[in-house]
C-alpha cells in the first residue's frame, strides 16, 4: 500500500472540477465544478443522462483521460493524495496511486481484456508490482469466488472464448485481486445478457463489500441503484446535483432534474398514468454554465435559475445544487411545502466555504 495514502480520508473527493475537451469545434465542457465524496467502503451510484459527464468523472479519478482533456479547475484527491490541484502527484508516486487505490471495470468485459493473453496470464500479471503478492490466492481460487464453475477452462481460455457474462466475472475479480480501495465501474452490466445483468451486478457489490473496497457504479440504471446501493449521487451538465442516500433520494427526490429522472422510470407509472419523458434535451456546454444547466428544461424554475450559478449546499441530509432549495426564502419554503425538505444547518457552512455564485476561473 502507497504508504502516503491516508486511511481515513475519502477514497476520492472532488471539489469544483472543471475538465473541458479540445475539439475541432472548440472547448466542449464535460466537468463544470463538480463536486463529490466517496467514504471509503461505500457502495456510491452515479447516474445521469447521456453526456453528463459521468465517465469523464470517473477517469479522472486515476488522471486517466484522453489525451484532449484539459483541467481547467478545481481539485480531485484519491485517498487524501491530490490527483489534480496544487501539489497533484505525477510520475511514479501517480502511478503506484493508480496501482494501491483504484481498480475499474468496463462495460464491454471483452475488448476490456487482452485478447492476445490467456486469462491464466492476464491475472497473474493483474497483481504484478504489488508488495502483497506472495499473500495473494490462487487465481483459481479467486474464480471459483465469483461462480465460475469451469474454471480450468477458463483460465486457458483466451478472452474472446469466454461469454460476455464470463468475461465480466474475470474482469470483477481481476480488479479486485489488487484489493483496491476504490473500484470504477462504468455500465458493467451494459453489455451482458440481460438475464445476467442482476447477477453480475449482485456479485460486483457484494465482492466489493466483502474486501471493503468502495464502489462508484456509473449506470444508467435506477432500478439497479434502488437495489444495490447505498449512496446516488445524480449528474447533469456536468455537475453533481443531488447527492444523498439512495432510498431517500428516490422516495423523495429534490433536485427538479432527479424527480424528473424519477417519474420517467418504466414502473413508476401508476395505473392509467403515462411514463413522463423528460422534455427538451441536455446541454452542451462550451463555457461554464452561467446558471443552472437544468433550468431551459425545469418546470419550477426561477428568474434567478438561468442567471445564477445555485452553490452546492447541504440541505436535510444530502447536497444540492439548486436555487428552489438553496436560494431566497420564498423560493427554499415552495420547494420545503412540496418536498418536505428542511434545511441543514449545515447549510451555512457549507454556503460560507463555497461562497454564493462561486465560478472557477477558465
Ligand atoms: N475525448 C473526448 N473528446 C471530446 N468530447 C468528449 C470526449 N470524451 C467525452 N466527450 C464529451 O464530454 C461529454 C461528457 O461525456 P461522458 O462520456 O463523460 O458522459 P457520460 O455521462 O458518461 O455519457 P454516457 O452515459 O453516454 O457514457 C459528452 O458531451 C461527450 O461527448
Amino acid at each position: 500500500m502507497n504508504p502516503e495514502t491516508d486511511p481515513s480520508a475519502p477514497v476520492l473527493a472532488l471539489s469544483d472540477l472543471v475538465v473541458e475537451y479540445a475539439t475541432r469545434h472548440g472547448r466542449l465542457r464535460s466537468l463544470d465544478e463538480a463536486t463529490l465524496s466517496v467514504a471509503p467502503g461505500q457502495i456510491v451510484a452515479l447516474v445521469g443522462e447521456s453526456g453528463s459527464g459521468k465517465s469523464t468523472l470517473g477517469m479522472a479519478a486515476g488522471r486517466l483521460l484522453a489525451s484532449n482533456a484539459l483541467h481547467v479547475g478545481g481539485r480531485l484527491s484519491l485517498a487524501g493524495r491530490p490527483v489534480y490541484g496544487s501539489g497533484a502527484v505525477d510520475g511514479e508516486p501517480l502511478r503506484a496511486l493508480r496501482r494501491d487505490v483504484l481498480g475499474f471495470v468496463f462495460q464491454n468485459p471483452v475488448t476490456a481484456l487482452d485478447p492476445t493473453m490467456r486469462i491464466r496470464r492476464q491475472m497473474e500479471l493483474a497483481c504484478r508490482g504489488r508488495r502483497e503478492d506472495r499473500h495473494e490466492r490462487p487465481v483459481a481460487e479467486l474464480l471459483q469466488e465469483i461462480g465460475l464453475s469451469d474454471v480450468s477452462r477458463v483460465l486457458r481460455s483466451y478472452p474472446h472464448e469466454l461469454s460476455g457474462g464470463m468475461a465480466q466475472r474475470v474482469g470483477i475479480a481481476m480488479a479486485l485481486r489488487r484489493r483496491p480501495r476504490l473500484l470504477i465501474a462504468d455500465e458493467p452490466t451494459a453489455a451482458v445478457d440481460a438475464t445476467l445483468r442482476e447477477q453480475i451486478l449482485r456479485l460486483l457489490v457484494s465482492r466489493c463489500r466483502e474486501v471493503g473496497c468502495a464502489l462508484l457504479l456509473l449506470t444508467h440504471d435506477l432500478h439497479a441503484v434502488a437495489q444495490h446501493t447505498e449512496q446516488i449521487a445524480v449528474m447533469y451538465g456536468g455537475r453533481v446535483i443531488e447527492h444523498g442516500p439512495t432510498a431517500e433520494v428516490l422516495d423523495h427526490p429534490s433536485h427538479p432534474y432527479t424527480r424528473a429522472l424519477v417519474a420517467a422510470l418504466p414502473g413508476a407509472e401508476k395505473p392509467g398514468q403515462r411514463l413522463e419523458a423528460i422534455r427538451g434535451i441536455p446541454p452542451v456546454l462550451h463555457t461554464a454554465c452561467p446558471g443552472c444547466a437544468f433550468a431551459p428544461r425545469c418546470p419550477d424554475a426561477l428568474p434567478e435559475c438561468r442567471s445564477t450559478r445555485p452553490v452546492y449546499a447541504a440541505v436535510g441530509g444530502r447536497k444540492l445544487t439548486c436555487h428552489l432549495h438553496t436560494g431566497g426564502t420564498a423560493s427554499r419554503s415552495a420547494a420545503s411545502a412540496r418536498n418536505g425538505a428542511d434545511r441543514d444547518p449545515a447549510d451555512d457552512a457549507d454556503r460560507d466555504h463555497h461562497g454564493q455564485g462561486r465560478r472557477t476561473a477558465t
